[in-house]
């Protein structure tokens, strides 16, 4: 994975899909209270990096966190400074207040799949919510239900956290807060996404707090993208088995063919993807921001 060389910016941090930039004075010292996060076109895939690049994924993944940050505005503050982004990165770039960030990936469930299906199956529970006998995957939850994870080193896995476990790294009170606010924006999310023929099953959102002790939670990292939920066509939803991916299912459904030659178990890397496969991702990508937002990309 190569890094920029972007004049102004030093680089902080690489993640599977974005990466870090701390902005850099005339005096040469890193500016203390902001951030460059940048989208990358890199796209992952049962849990490998996916060769070549989706062309303008990050922009569209960009526009859309931008776009529901203004959704959520009056439910919760966000990190936000500016699209005002060197050129190399514009579109898919934004510069943000940088925040002390809780250490709980804070997910919502408002479908039951993945994770939640395995815990549901073993305990009847998830994240220590009884839920109603009889659940299958894809199946809707009554409400959104809060399943937070620690937030592992690149490499390792988050492990899920008992609401004691969120109370001992965050107090009551703001743990009862983040609860609160990630599931809110699930609904909200829902609540719109349905409206346009996408269900959001699932979502990771990071919360943050000023540095100067001032001010309450507020929004990070990137809200209600395909990257950091599950997002599946409402057209399609039918519970009792996996539901297809509104973004990924042309890669995972080519990976898994046997035009691919890929085998998953295996253990070895996936093949080059197709340009079909690119070209149909990157469509996807598209469709869902224009349903979304209204706009065009
Ligand atoms: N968004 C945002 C944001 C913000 N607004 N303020 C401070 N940090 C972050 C941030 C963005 N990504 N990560 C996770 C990656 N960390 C990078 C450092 O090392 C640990 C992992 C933190």
């Amino acid at each position: 994975m190569s890094t920029l060389d972007l004049p102004g910016y030093s680089h902080v941090y690489s993640g599977k899909v974005r990466d870090l930039y701390a902005p850099v004075g005339a005096d040469g010292e890193v500016v203390p209270d902001q951030l460059l996060l940048v989208a990358s076109n890199r796209l992952s895939a049962y849990d490998w990096m996916m060769s070549p690049e989706i062309p303008d994924k990050g922009a569209v993944l960009t526009r859309l966190s931008l776009w529901w940050f203004d959704q959520l505005s009056d439910l919760v503050p966000n990190h936000v400074v500016s699209t005002d982004v060197p050129e190399a990165v514009a579109g898919r770039a934004v510069l943000v207040r940088k925040l002390d960030m809780l250490k709980v990936e804070a997910i919502a469930r408002a479908y039951l799949t993945g994770g939640g299906l395995e815990e549901y199956r073993e305990k009847g529970s998830v994240s220590g919510v009884v839920l109603p006998d009889g659940l299958v995957d894809g199946s809707k939850l009554p409400e959104p239900v809060f399943t937070p994870t620690t937030k592992a080193p690149v490499g390792e896995h988050d492990l899920p956290m008992s609401p004691a476990q969120v109370e001992a790294e965050l107090g009551a009170g703001v743990a009862a807060e983040v609860s609160r606010l990630t599931r809110a924006i699930l609904a909200r999310g829902n609540e719109i996404a349905a409206e346009r023929g996408i269900l959001i099953a699932d979502t990771k959102v990071e919360f943050g707090v000023s540095p100067d002790g001032t001010g309450g939670l507020v929004l990070a990292d990137e809200v209600l993208t395909p990257d950091s939920s599950r997002f599946w066509p409402a057209e399609l939803w039918e519970p009792g088995h996996p539901q297809p991916s509104y973004d990924k299912q042309f890669v995972r459904d080519w990976l898994t063919s046997s035009e691919s030659g890929w085998d998953r178990k295996a253990g070895g890397p996936p093949p080059e993807l197709p340009a079909h496969v690119v070209e149909q991702t990157r469509a996807k990508y598209v469709e869902a921001y224009e349903r979304l937002t209204g706009e065009t990309f």
